[in-house]
């Protein structure tokens, strides 16, 4: 014996009753199918019933809307002599429910008595209508066999007798049954309901009175999910769960089964299938006793429920108290306010507990009430009602034999900046609630549902800021290497918004690389570096990194802000780390505090590992004693492309075709790119430095810098002929010009130097970098870092590789 039980959507419509029928005739065993009313049916009895009592008329739309349904699917499913008896059958019972509801509409009354009697005609309908549409299926009216106590509204079952009831029915039946979920008796044989969802119930009643080896639940889900799928895309339905896991699931928000249904199968060992009346080929979800030896994984599933209001008793006078618990929660029983979690700290100071934000007031009311001595002499503080909140679940029956978890979960959730308002977790080990901000909800739902059910890979949400030579680039390699990285790294790095200074884009589903361009300028609304970081910050998705390739100092202002939200920044633009030294300090610190991510490598010598190896250097207790260093690649660049033919303008022009300068060529000409570049070093080498603190030796004068861009392109080449004269006598000497920056003992320089043949700069070919690290470890013969220090291509790469540092795979 088998018993089935069709929801309303499974059999709103005529569709959907045929796919009901052919269900119910692959069946190899008897069964009794119960069956909920067609969707939406009871809300619309229900709301003709309270329109009656109102006095409007409007419940006589309602009415025929609920006719011209039923009419519709008798239509279609029906033909001939059998049509008309299905149609007297729902005209009948119809006409009965006209009856009642004008009733009530006459004598402005509607008790809940009346409210059972209306609430179950969808139920006896449907069931009529598909009863009769299998063939050779009886039906029988499940009013008569489940018995409960007169609590109209909320009865309760009688399960002695109606168990008695169902299996005298059953005695000795075989084939297919339909019976109206949700409906019940009370002794006197007046209607009772068994609560909405109740059709649950009854089918679970039916399945333990006989004994059924399973209870099937067809649904329009695939079964319990490991999370809400409307939230988490990736959610995937759970094979198998015990009795415990699917109650506490459904309790958390998880609308799959009726709670209460639970019970009567469980205590029998009753198996529940959950399937999908629109997809039955799907394997669904099986609810059963928990697996032995606890081979399940630990945690089945996350759940949530929104519009939460927390409420706050606090005060000394609590402490060490009897009684005060037993008062507080006797109040709000007695006003029927049901609680969903409660959160003591063992000082006995404090008890929070969540209620259902529309029922804070009463709560709050009912307990000012019972405490008014207590708070008038300040043994109790006011009670305080947060609103807006949403508790979050995690659920699992081996959460008992795993260590490690809570520690897991509050690391993944504190890192991404979701604040925790309470905790909750049951001796039982089940369960672990918490209590978030409604807005931190899909973060939270989402790192949650990733660390623990997706922890195979890591997916890092991209910001970009600033997609011209280096950002481009970098989008493109991201593109190249994205398969890759998903595959061995199982890395998934999601473009979620990108920005230049015209137009900004963002979408938490993810930007396709290819074509970004095309969808920013279609799609992009008007940028704004103010607007673009609150729509960032906004976003609020988890694993987020802002990547900066710009050189705007207004961007840099951004960061503190980011970090502050809990985005991790990687920067190709050099301005924050070199910014005032308390600046630079509050970004570090702020990172750190956050346990996320502030990396600039990029900032000096491009793709090159120096601040990495700097670092290395440092934190293994090495001490830099002096640093000397190439660290421009323009310079380096014109230095040694400076020729007879080819005069110092034309170099400055070539250096910037080749990607190698600023985006303003004066930042490099200046010496402030490389002054930028020193003051990073000797920061990250842990000593104070400010902009100040550095000398510049100018090769150019002042003037070049002062005007325009446009302006400084018209006057260059009035430096060739003094740099041409120069550039002979350097030659004759057999030297070379390096623009040198250099650090000891707290003196910090940078400028033009002419370099002897042997020295380790003299070679350096191209826009290449060097710096040379003397330390107390590496005193006699420096470390030297040497290679390409400018240009789209290893920069991108640089941050790039920063970017997988963020995720830290
Ligand atoms: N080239 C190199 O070798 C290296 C470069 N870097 C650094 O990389 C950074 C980027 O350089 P590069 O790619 O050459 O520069 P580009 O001029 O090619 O690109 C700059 C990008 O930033 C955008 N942008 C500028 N200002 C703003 C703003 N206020 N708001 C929004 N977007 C803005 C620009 O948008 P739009 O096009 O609309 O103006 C453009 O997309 C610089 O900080 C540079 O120092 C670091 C190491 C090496
Ligand atoms: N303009 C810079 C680029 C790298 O930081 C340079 O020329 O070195």
């Amino acid at each position: 014996m088998k018993v089935l039980k069709f929801g309303g959507t499974s059999v709103g419509s005529a569709e959907n009753i045929r796919r009901v029928k052919e269900i119910v005739k692959n069946q190899q065993d008897d069964v009794i199918v119960v069956v909920s009313a067609l969707g939406g049916i009871t809300d619309k009895i229900l709301n003709a019933a309270r329109m009656a009592v109102m006095g409007t008329e409007y419940f006589n739309t309602e009415m025929t809307g609920i006719k011209e349904r039923h009419e519709e699917v008798v239509e279609a499913l029906f033909n001939g002599e059998q049509k008309e008896t299905v149609k007297e059958t729902v005209i009948h019972l119809l006409d009965e429910l006209d009856k009642v509801i004008q009733g009530v509409s006459m004598i402005g009354e509607l008790t809940p008595k009346t409210l059972d009697k209306i609430g179950g005609f969808g139920e006896r309908l449907s069931s009529h209508i598909i009863s009769q549409f299998i063939d050779g299926a009886q039906w029988v009216d499940s009013s008569k066999l489940i018995k409960t106590d007169s609590a109209f509204g909320r009865a309760l079952v009688d399960f002695e007798k109606s168990e008695k009831l169902v299996q005298e029915a059953f005695n000795g039946f075989s084939g297919i049954c339909v019976a109206p979920g949700f409906v019940s008796s009370n002794n006197a044989g007046e209607y009772t309901t068994l609560g909405r969802g109740g059709s649950d119930y009854t089918a679970a009643i039916f399945a333990a009175a006989l004994d059924a080896h399973v209870l099937e639940i067809w649904t329009d889900v695939d079964g319990f999910m490991t999370a809400d799928p409307r939230v988490i895309r990736k959610a995937y339905t759970i094979e198998s769960l015990s009795y415990s896991e699917a109650m506490e699931l459904s309790h958390f928000g998880a609308k799959v089964i009726y709670p209460p249904t639970i019970l009567p199968v469980y205590q029998k060992g009753i198996p529940i299938q959950i399937k999908n009346t629109m997809k039955p080929e799907a394997e669904g979800s099986l609810i059963r006793e928990s697996e032995p030896n606890g081979k399940d994984r630990p945690i089945k599933g996350i759940s949530s429920i929104s519009n939460i209001s927390l409420i706050t008793v606090q005060g000394l006078g609590m402490v060490g108290v009897t009684g005060i618990s037993m008062r507080l929660f006797g109040a709000l029983a007695r006003e029927d306010i049901n609680v969903i979690l409660i959160s003591q700290a063992s000082s006995e100071n404090s008890i929070s507990f969540a209620v259902d934000t529309p029922k804070a007031e009463a709560a709050e009311q009912a307990i000012s009430n019972e405490f008014e001595r207590e708070i008038a002499g300040q043994q109790i503080n006011k009670v305080e009602v947060e609103s807006g909140l949403s508790i979050v679940a995690i659920v699992g029956e081996n959460m008992k034999q795993t260590t490690g978890i809570a520690g897991k979960l509050f690391n993944t959730i504190g890192k991404n900046g979701v604040n925790i308002i309470a905790i909750a977790q049951g001796a039982s080990e089940l369960n672990i609630s918490w209590v978030v901000k409604d807005g931190d909800l899909r973060k939270t739902l989402n790192v949650v549902h990733e660390s623990f059910f997706l922890s195979e890979n890591v997916e890092v949400n991209i910001f970009m800021l600033g997609i011209g030579l280096v950002g481009g680039n970098l989008l493109q390699q991201v593109r190249q290497q994205q398969e890759k990285l998903m595959k061995e790294k199982h890395l998934k790095l999601k473009l979620v918004g990108v920005a230049n200074s015209k137009k900004m884009l963002l979408d938490r589903d993810g930007i396709a690389i290819d074509g970004f361009k095309e969808r920013l300028d279609a799609e992009g609304e008007q940028s704004g570096l103010e607007a673009y970081k609150q729509a960032v910050i906004d976003m609020n998705i988890f694993n987020p990194v802002f990547v900066d390739c710009t050189a705007s100092n207004d961007a840099a202002d951004l960061y503190a802000d980011l970090l502050n939200a809990n985005v991790s920044i990687v920067t190709a633009n050099k301005v924050a780390a070199s910014s005032e030294y308390e600046n630079y300090l509050k970004l570090k610190k702020i990172a750190k505090q956050k346990g996320i991510k502030f990396l600039f490598e990029t900032n000096v010598g491009a793709g090159l590992p120096i601040i990495n190896t700097l670092n290395d250097l440092v934190n293994a207790g090495d001490k830099i004693q002096k640093i000397e260093a190439v660290l421009s690649g323009t310079l380096n660049f014109i230095f040694n492309t400076i020729a007879q033919d080819v005069p110092m303008s034309k170099t400055i022009k070539m250096a910037q075709e080749e990607g190698y300068s600023e985006p303003d060529p004066r930042i490099d000409l200046s010496g402030i790119d490389v002054v930028r570049k020193l003051m990073i070093l000797v920061r990250e080498s842990g000593y104070r430095i400010d902009k100040e603190d550095v000398v510049i030796n100018k090769f150019i004068p002042d003037e070049f810098f002062d005007g325009s861009m446009e302006d400084f392109w018209d006057g260059v080449s009035n430096l060739d002929a003094d740099f041409e004269q120069r550039r002979q006598k350097l030659e004759s000497e057999n030297k070379c010009w390096r623009f040198v920056a250099k650090y000891e003992d707290g003196k910090a320089e940078v400028g033009l130097q002419e370099i002897e043949q042997g020295h380790p700069f003299f070679d350096l070919q191209g826009s290449n970098n060097l710096v040379m690290f003397t330390t107390e470890r590496y005193h006699e013969f420096p470390m030297i870092i040497k290679g390409y220090g400018a240009g789209a291509e290893v920069t991108a790469a640089g941050v790039f590789a920063d970017i997988i540092r963020v995720s830290n795979v």
